[in-house]
């Protein structure tokens, strides 16, 4: 597939990928719709036109396109979805001209994305986490419950999940300020209360639900796919002293709810089809509800780097895959939905940590430090147990392709200092 914008070889975003962002600029300060290809961004509203003469399902356009966030769209549809996604393969098409040969529509088509503001691409209503991740989830057990204790009997019979906190959905490149809370100093004695001490990051990804379903009318693991619009990489920012402290017995709350930073660009089901796997043998084998009929992991590959403060270089400190999970997104909103409890076009779903079995692909450093019994070490003897203050995260995460990749961009931010009142 060849465009006739030009896209290098190495960009996350060629003609196979198309994700969707809301995005504004200082000609027109409106945030609406757009699609990155290469390192430019498609202003979907302005060839509303092109969508009118190629895309009859999409009804209304206009006013759909020119939307502050994803939701109204994502509310529409595989089959809007899937409509959209051939246009825009065919109308950004190196064989194309209609678009390619109109000079006039181009200038006010493409913008640079250096040049452009990228705003969350939903209105997010609720968000969920999960805790998916087998080896996550019991080298996490292991630590704040003893070994005896890591996997809670459930852990294999259903996706166990919390209500995170949608409001402190942030986006990438946002600053996250260290959070105030209790914790405990020594075995023992009362909390005392202060910034948190052991900040950390969590490598996730999220999905974002594109149709929802009613009160009382579960979504079926075979339909999860049809409810899916697509998935963004997603760091769940957490005090492990604060949480280690509260989470007993209705599990996270403030350890968690700080700041949580997503990608900017939603990557569809659809662009990742072509890297569906098998994921891991589930034994026992779940309830019939959970049940999956084929391939239901996806092939991503995923990296974590930090930057020290005051440094200029950042180190690759995880590279895992989001095929190391053991519950699938479509076993996740099987569950979520199993009770009855209904989803809303724009509600996101954290996978968990994504860690696998080896000690360089652990999702947290409350893994790789092991709570801070070790140490990563940074050039010129920089020395982290958890995040300091200035230190800046970046997750990046992209499929391989056949020459290209399928990429997601990053998800950055930096923590700011907090001083206890
Ligand atoms: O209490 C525990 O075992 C740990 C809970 C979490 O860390 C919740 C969470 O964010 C899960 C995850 O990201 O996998
Ligand atoms: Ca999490
Ligand atoms: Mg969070």
């Amino acid at each position: 597939m060849k465009s006739f914008i030009e896209i290098s070889s190495d960009s996350h975003f060629p003609l196979e990928n198309l994700p969707y962002g809301v995005f504004s600029t200082a000609n027109n300060q409106f945030p609406r719709i757009g699609v990155a290809i290469g390192d430019q961004i498609l202003d979907l509203p302005s060839i509303t036109s092109l969508f009118e003469k190629h895309v009859p399902e999409l009804k209304n356009p206009a006013s759909v396109l020119s939307q502050p966030s994803l939701n109204l769209f994502m509310s529409l549809g595989k089959p809007v979805w899937q409509a959209t996604r051939k246009f825009l393969q065919y109308i950004l098409s190196a064989d194309t001209p209609e678009l390619r040969d109109n000079h006039e529509l181009r200038l006010k088509a493409f913008t640079p994305q250096k040049d452009a503001t990228l705003h969350l691409p939903a209105t997010i209503g609720d968000y969920t986490d999960f805790y998916a991740s087998k080896e996550h989830a019991t080298n996490v057990g292991s630590m704040f419950r003893g070994k005896d204790n890591a996997l809670m009997p459930n852990w294999v019979h259903l996706p166990v999940g919390y209500h995170g906190r949608a409001s402190s959905i942030v986006l990438s490149g946002a600053n996250i300020k260290r959070p105030n809370g209790q914790r405990l100093s020594a075995k023992d004695q009362p909390p005392v209360f202060g910034p948190s001490l052991k900040l950390d990051y969590e490598l996730e990804m999220a999905f974002f639900v594109g149709v929802g379903n009613e009160l009382g009318e579960p979504i079926s693991i075979e339909q999860a796919k049809n409810h899916i619009f697509g998935i963004v990489l997603l760091n769940d920012w957490s005090a492990r002293d604060i949480q280690s402290w509260e989470y007993v017995p209705l599990g996270p709350f403030l350890g968690k709810n700080f700041g949580t930073s997503i990608s900017p660009w939603v990557v569809t089901l659809e662009a990742l089809e072509p890297f569906l796997v098998q994921g891991p043998q589930q034994v026992p084998p779940p309830l019939e509800y959970l049940q999956e009929r084929g391939p239901s992991a996806y092939n991503i590959n995923l990296e974590v780097k930090l930057k020290p403060s005051g440094s200029n270089d950042y180190k690759t400190i995880t590279r895992s895959n989001l095929k190391y999970m053991y519950w699938s997104i479509t076993q996740q909103l099987a569950h979520h939905t199993i009770n009855g409890c209904n989803t809303r076009p724009g509600d996101l779903c954290g996978t968990g940590t994504i860690s696998g079995q080896t000690d360089d692909s652990l999702g947290s450093l409350l893994e790789i430090t092991w709570n801070g019994q070790n140490e990563i070490e940074f050039e010129a003897g920089v020395k982290r147990k958890f995040i300091e203050d200035g230190d800046e995260v970046v997750l990046t995460g992209y499929c391989q392709g056949d020459g290209h990749f399928i990429g997601f961009g990053e998800c950055a931010g930096k923590i700011l200092p907090n001083r206890a009142k």
